[in-house]
């Protein structure tokens, strides 16, 4: 079973770790580096992982070493790391938004087989979707590699040119906060008209999950799906008229530039960083 180190054990390690436990792997096989003692201790505690302070030890036997940490943070990471890298060169598989692989490359070491993947929350719970891509150094088995520790946190997707992954980052890594934001603004409307908190929560919630499902599962384009709601002169095509007026497609897609944007200025500000 492959060796897997996590450096940082936040939000997304977590949900990382979740899923790849729920597909069976082991948790010997896991280990994580994270400063927070009370972070340690309750990743060790939920997971029953090996949890250190220090990144070189959470990486001593590591295969794969997958960086979990603020882009920010990523400069930083390569010094802790630098002799376990040289010593026994494991594939690195970063999910850093923004973070180039040109910039991983100069940070950790030119030669060294990279991931750059964007995965997302619902990875908890095995329904993620991750996209992702490499630099030349990352071979066939490698790759397969990757996609199997990725795979067990939902759907994966492999992105030929780089670039894009900005837009990636924009759509399904950000995407699940779009959704709960929906979620949100649905229940206050609800509240708003005198539904209990507690109702306008659970029918808006499990709109979304049964809308998702049908659409997932049915494989059906999402406008078919939603012209089957909406009758003729009916109560949906009164909402949709409304959306349409306020440009919902023009907001979601400034929303997803503004995001993609924000990726690239990510990556810009590490540019000066070596
Ligand atoms: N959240 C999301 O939905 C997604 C996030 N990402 C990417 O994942 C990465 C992590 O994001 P997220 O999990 O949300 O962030 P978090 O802040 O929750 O997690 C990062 C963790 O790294 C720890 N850390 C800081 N410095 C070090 C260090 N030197 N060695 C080891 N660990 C360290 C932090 O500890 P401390 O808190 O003590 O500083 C924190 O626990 C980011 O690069 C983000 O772009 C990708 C896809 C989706
Ligand atoms: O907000 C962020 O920057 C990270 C990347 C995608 C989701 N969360």
């Amino acid at each position: 079973m492959t060796r897997l180190a996590f450096i940082g054990g936040g939000n997304m390690a977590r949900s990382l770790i979740g899923g790849l436990l729920k597909t069976g792997v082991a948790p010997a096989t896991i280990s994580v580096a994270e400063p927070l003692a009370q972070a340690r201790q309750l990743l060790g505690s939920e997971f029953g992982i090996a949890c250190y302070a220090e990144s070189r030890l959470a990486a001593a036997e590591a295969e794969v070493i997958l960086l979990a940490v603020k882009p920010q943070i990523m400069p930083a990471i390569q010094l802790e790391l630098r002799d376990t890298l040289q010593r026994h060169r494991p594939l690195l598989i970063s999910i850093a938004a923004g973070v180039r692989l040109d910039q991983l490359e100069r940070w950790f070491g030119s030669g060294l087989p990279i991931v750059r993947c964007m995965p997302n929350t619902p990875a908890l719970i095995g329904a993620g979707a991750t996209g992702l891509c490499a630099n030349n150094r990352v071979s066939p088995s490698q790759k397969a590699q990757a996609q199997h520790i990725l795979d067990a946190a939902g759907i994966t997707r492999w992105v030929d040119d780089e670039a894009l992954m900005d837009t990636v980052t924009a759509v399904s890594g950000s995407g699940p906060a779009y959704f709960f934001a929906l979620v949100e603004a649905l229940e206050a409307a609800a509240v708003a008209q005198g539904l209990p908190r507690a109702t306008a929560r659970a029918l808006a919630a499990q709109t979304c999950l049964g809308a998702g499902r049908m659409l997932v599962e049915s494989g059906e384009d999402p406008a078919v799906l939603r012209q089957r709601v909406t009758s003729p002169h009916g109560t949906t095509q009164a909402a949709l008229e409304s959306f349409h007026a306020d440009e919902l497609p023009r907001i979601v897609a400034r929303a997803v530039a503004a995001a993609t944007r924000r990726g690239v200025e990510l990556a810009a500000e590490l540019d000066n960083v070596s």
